[in-house]
């Protein structure tokens, strides 16, 4: 076990509460709802429009972008080219989630070409991971039953998680959201990575616990968000420094 990510996730959590940073997601059209009330429960502020005439101006003062490419269309790759343009402007970080880029090679190929355009983190499930490659300096998140956060040859693995997410559409999706919501606070995106990975996987972990099925998983993930607190990181991360 790393003893300082867990301390260091913890303090970065008390600091999304006082802060609530806001973070502009361009969600696909399937889970905005979930994702949204899933930052809100964190203690974030989430907003949400895909519109290109309005979307510079919500990433101009965001404090974070996240960018998924799940139902992608013409107006989507639009207002993605805005707001990451703005992003860059302005210094505010962003997460690229290539969201099914392994079901459509137009949309693995403007997931590379986004890839180029200087995403602080890469946040993928593990083909659609496989199928990019990861500039130098860009932080690698791969999801799945184990979470791997790698940058520049050094890599974190986090275990913590329940596998009643991979049941419930939006999760990825929303670990995404979670992800930049701690680069909002944290000018490290290798660390806050790996403290959102931790903090998604504990709650996923403190949800399973009361639920019965994906059904009731998704409601009691969003509790266990808003209840997570910096004393169950301490007590339950699982992250470790992935050796050579
Ligand atoms: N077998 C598993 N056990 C525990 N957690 C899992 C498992 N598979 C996926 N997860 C978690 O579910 C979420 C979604 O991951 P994944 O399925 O890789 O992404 P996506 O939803 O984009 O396909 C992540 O938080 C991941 O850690
Ligand atoms: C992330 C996600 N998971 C199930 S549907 C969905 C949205 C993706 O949309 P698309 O069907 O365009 O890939
Ligand atoms: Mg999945």
């Amino acid at each position: 076990m790393n003893a300082v990510l867990p301390e260091r996730a913890a303090a970065l959590l008390d600091e999304v509460r006082q802060r609530r940073p806001r973070v502009h997601c361009l969600m696909n059209g399937v889970v905005p709802k979930f994702v949204a009330d899933g930052l809100s429960a964190l203690g974030a502020i989430p907003s949400m429009t895909s519109s290109p005439e309005e979307v510079g101006h919500f990433v101009a003062k965001a404090d974070a972008l996240l960018v998924n490419l799940g139902t992608l269309d013409a107006r989507r790759r639009e207002a993605i080219g805005i707001a990451v343009g703005v992003a860059a402007e302005r210094g505010r970080p962003w997460a690229l989630d290539p969201a099914h880029c392994d079901y459509s090679p137009p949309r693995a190929a403007f997931a590379q070409e986004l890839l180029a355009r200087g995403p602080a983190v890469l946040r993928a499930n593990a083909a659609e991971y496989d199928l990019l490659s990861v500039p130098a300096g860009v932080v690698a998140v791969r999801t799945g039953k184990q979470d791997r956060i790698a940058q520049n040859g050094a890599a974190f693995s986090v275990t913590n998680g329940h596998p009643l997410a991979a049941m419930v559409t939006g999760t990825g999706c929303l670990s995404g959201a979670v992800i930049a919501v701690f680069l909002a606070i944290e000018a490290d995106p290798f660390i806050a990575a790996s403290a959102a990975m931790v903090v998604f996987g504990i709650a996923a972990e403190m949800a399973g616990e009361t639920a019965t099925g994906p059904g009731s998983f998704e409601p009691a993930l969003l509790d266990a968000l808003a209840n997570l607190g910096g004393a169950h990181i301490l007590q339950f991360a699982k992250a470790d420094h992935e050796q050579d």
